[in-house]
């Protein structure tokens, strides 16, 4: 059973999925009121409310995977998260159209004060003339942080005959000429626009983007957005500009403390504020709920998930394809590690072949978390793998070879220890699964069961015959045996399979077979 803690509000009309499946329990609790159960807590699912810092991942010891049923992450402690290995996923597009839409009503409630006239009618008074607006038509629109929700701006902002320029370190000019904005470095973006909002991520990079320093560069009179996050724009420079006249008024749904309780910015006339409304619409609460149920309920159905921070993104079509050599790749790293119990310097992977005519990357992973499952401990995944084999100075080399030796698709694994070296290859046969076909340098053919036993040895009669005695004498059962050699009379391999793991033991019953030069217990 799988205990999911929903610790903020979702729509559980969105949950559907997860409340229906009969292997998972959802706990609708705050992290303070689920505090003595957050021990046995499988995934946690957020809004922005929640913040999941490193110490209460450390309180969450059985802690697989996040969900954030929105955008940003900046609540979630994804470096932690990694090194965990902790799968964190969000729901990127749910609520792109809601935010956009609302950062457009606060545009032109913004230009045409229409909170302010609001209020004012509300208190009783007429002031038609103190409320005189701006119109959008004709105003230069800076989108800085061009990606989804900056995007569907762009469109809007378009109808209302606006002109816009966007700033966005990695947009293509390609997606700038498909959506008809000028793409223009900040410093040249700040200057021409009449209206400058925000849509980046918040991030080491992003925090303070829009300062003193920048906003001085902009025309007398801007006026400024931020519906992404608090801090984008520097909220001490925003209020000292706002003072001085040079921006003409500011719109926020966002801020750096939430509530912002007393901020001095709420003191001002001309800065309109919504409490962070940007996803509150039926429809965006309702898509988000829906995709992150979906992502989790992936996860423990044990399939990759499509929309991981932390992992790489994968489509349906992709992850048809990785499928069949996913369990390959673990299995081949497992047996690598279990062979070369010593220090490792290098990791080195080669993938030939048609039917492995795609991004790699996530079979690396794949592969380098099998290696050290056996020697790290079972915490180890796809998403921490590459950073543990760094940490322990172990560097993983990935190429692809046009050369696949005449199999459909073939995994070539190198390992370079401190004394040793060791190659194993795999393929995958459609129908038939799983192969170990060469292991260092030995040409076989077996499929990676459960329990092995390696033995490399000197190539003599009675050797085979010997082991099978002893292994008979304690009554092991020996499942399958495959065996292999270079040449006659030199080193040749067998690879034995039992229907039970062997018993340590075994290996020192065996040693006494003199011909015997290396032997590993393996298991997977
Ligand atoms: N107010 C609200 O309720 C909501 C706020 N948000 C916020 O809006 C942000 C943007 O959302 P999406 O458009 O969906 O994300 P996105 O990932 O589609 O777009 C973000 C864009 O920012 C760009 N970017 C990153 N670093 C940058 C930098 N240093 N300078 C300029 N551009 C940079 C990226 O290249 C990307 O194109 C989210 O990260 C989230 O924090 C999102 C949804 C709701
Ligand atoms: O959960 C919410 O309402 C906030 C949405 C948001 O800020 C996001 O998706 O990044």
């Amino acid at each position: 059973m799988y205990r999911i803690l929903v610790a903020d509000a979702i729509k559980p009309e969105g949950l559907g999925p997860l409340s229906e499946a009969s292997n998972i329990l959802l706990i609708q609790k705050t992290v303070e009121e689920a505090a003595n159960e957050l021990d046995q807590i499988d995934a946690i699912l957020v809004r922005s409310a929640t913040k999941v810092t490193e110490d209460l991942m450390n309180r969450m010891p059985q802690l697989k995977i996040i969900a954030r049923a929105g955008v940003g992450v900046d609540n979630i402690d994804i470096p932690a998260a990694t090194k965990r290995g902790i799968v964190v996923v969000n729901a990127p597009d749910g609520n792109t159209i809601s935010t956009a839409e609302h950062t457009f009503a606060m545009m032109a409630s913004l230009m045409r004060h229409i909170p302010q006239a609001y209020a004012s009618l509300k208190n009783g008074e007429w002031k038609r003339s103190s409320y005189t607006g701006t119109e959008l038509r004709s105003k230069t629109l800076g989108i800085v942080g061009f990606g989804r929700i900056g995007g569907e701006i762009a469109k809007r902002a378009k109808v209302f005959g606006m002109e816009v320029i966007v700033f966005d370190p990695f947009l293509t000019a390609d997606r700038a000429k498909k959506m008809s904005v000028t793409s223009l470095p900040l410093d040249k973006l700040l200057p021409k626009a009449d209206i400058i909002t925000v849509h980046t991520p918040l991030t080491n990079e992003t925090r303070g983007l829009i300062n003193k320093e920048k906003l001085l560069t902009c025309k007398k009179g801007v006026y400024v957005l931020n519906c992404a996050r608090g801090g984008i724009l520097d909220e001490d420079d925003l209020y000292e500009m706002i003072v001085k006249g040079h921006v003409a008024g500011a719109a926020l749904d966002v801020f750096v403390e939430e509530p912002p309780l007393g901020h001095k910015l709420l003191e001002l006339d001309n800065v309109i504020a919504t409490p962070h409304l940007g996803a509150s619409t039926k429809e965006a609460q309702l898509n988000v709920a829906v995709q992150v149920a979906q992502e989790v309920l992936t996860y423990f159905e044990g399939n990759p998930v499509s929309s991981s921070i932390n992992l790489p993104a994968i489509s349906k079509e992709v992850f048809e394809k990785v499928q069949p050599f996913y369990q390959l790749v673990q299995q081949m790293g497992s047996i690598a590690s279990q062979c070369m119990k010593e220090g490792i310097q290098e990791i080195s992977v080669t993938y030939a072949g048609e039917s492995l005519d795609f991004d790699t990357a996530i079979l690396t992973k794949s592969l380098i978390s099998g290696f050290f499952k056996s020697r790290v401990d079972a915490s180890v995944n796809e998403v921490n793998a590459l950073l543990i084999a760094k940490e322990r100075g172990i560097t993983v080399g990935e190429k692809i070879s046009a050369d696949s030796l005449g199999y459909s698709n073939l995994i070539s694994l190198k390992v370079k220890g401190d004394n040793r070296e060791l190659t194993i290859s795999g393929t995958y046969i459609e129908n038939y699964g799983s192969r170990i076909v060469n292991l260092n340098g030995f040409k076989i053919d077996f499929h990676p069961e459960e329990n092995l036993l390696y033995i490399q040895h000197t190539d003599k009669p009675g050797v085979i015959g010997n082991v099978g005695k002893i292994l008979g004498d304690h009554e092991v059962n020996i499942a399958t045996m495959q065996v292999g050699r270079k040449e006659a009379g030199g080193e040749a391999i067998m690879v034995l399979s039992f229907d039970k793991p062997l018993s340590d033991n075994m290996k020192q019953f065996l040693k006494e077979t003199e011909e015997i030069t290396f032997m590993a217990l393996i298991s997977l």
